[in-house]
């Protein structure tokens, strides 16, 4: 993924004089980000979900920076006449992989989500825990650079839940973005680089909380930003403090298990920031400097 996908001032309704379900929304998903979306029932998620997979287009706003986008529907059609391998073979040469490449990714997805044993058993047939691995599969097959997933979780087994959330990792230690929602608060809990709540047709947006128990261990990132720049809004909130060691250059401290977030949100900010060095910070030698 390349840049930001963006959503300014974007509205949906339904019908023309329906209710405004979503008004006013500004959203920017940055590369190799991971976003949570929640809120009540009947609020908006899915219809947010489906703009940004680009499968609805908004009443009113503007929608930019559309990478190559995969996604998984709350509810997925299953009854397909195909079998998953079929299917997934089918979808991936749809996607530009060669006939050679589909048919084994497809056998890798399967083999990955526990679905190997009916990858040859007509759709139809199958139960709504194993069309759901199907659904997943057929959104990482072709390593989308954003991945929008509504409910996907929803029927996996325990084995296929941890899978998916290894899936989602990889995405975005690749460098795509994705966006999920489900209705379980653990689900990838103290991962998302941000969560936003639809609230009466808007987005309110919780910048991810430093979780890291204070006395664990930390890291010094150095960073030089663009003249004058301060360091992205959304690594402050993974800080633990920020100090403007000279002009332009800021010392970071941040918990060790934050740093790859800082980082990718430093080197993928624009203008990207030089990263000059990442130490652990010895808390002692530290505590002494400051006396
Ligand atoms: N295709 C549609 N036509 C008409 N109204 C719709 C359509 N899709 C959604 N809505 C309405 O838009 C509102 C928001 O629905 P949406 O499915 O986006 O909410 P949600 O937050 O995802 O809900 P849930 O948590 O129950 O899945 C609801 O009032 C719903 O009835």
């Amino acid at each position: 993924m390349q840049r930001d996908l963006r959503l300014d001032n974007v509205g949906r309704r339904y019908g023309f004089r329906g209710p405004w379900v979503l008004r006013g929304v500004h959203l920017a998903v940055a590369p190799g980000t991971l976003t949570r979306v929640e809120g009540p029932n009947g609020t908006g998620k899915s219809t947010l979900l489906r703009l940004l997979a680009g499968l609805d287009a908004p009443t009113e706003g503007r929608i930019t920076g559309r990478p190559r986008t995969a996604y998984v529907p709350e509810r997925f059609p299953s009854a397909l006449p195909f079998t998953p391998h079929g299917y997934l073979t089918h979808l991936g040469t749809i996607h530009g992989l060669s006939h050679r490449t589909a048919t084994r990714a497809a056998g890798e997805w399967l083999d990955r989500f526990g679905a190997a044993a009916y990858a040859r058993t007509p759709m139809a047939q199958l139960s709504k825990g194993s069309s759901q691995k199907v659904a997943v599969a057929q959104a990482l097959l072709a390593e989308p650079e954003l991945l929008v997933l509504d409910e996907a979780w929803t029927g996996l087994d325990a084995a296929a839940r941890t899978e998916l959330e290894r899936a989602v990792a990889e995405r975005t230690a690749a460098g795509g973005a994705v966006v999920f929602v489900d209705h379980d608060p653990r689900r990838l809990a103290g991962a998302p680089d941000t969560t936003y709540t639809v609230r009466d047709g808007a987005l309110e947006r919780r910048t991810r909380e430093t979780t890291a128990p204070a006395d664990g261990p930390q890291v010094v990132v150095e960073a030089q930003g663009p003249q004058g720049g301060q360091p992205p809004t959304d690594a402050m909130g993974a800080l633990v403090s920020a100090e403007e060691a000279a002009p332009g250059t800021y010392r970071l401290t941040v918990p060790a298990s934050h740093s790859d977030i800082v980082l990718r949100t430093l080197l993928t900010a624009r203008p990207p920031w030089h990263v000059v060095s990442v130490h652990p910070l010895d808390s002692r030698l530290d505590k002494d400097s400051r006396r």
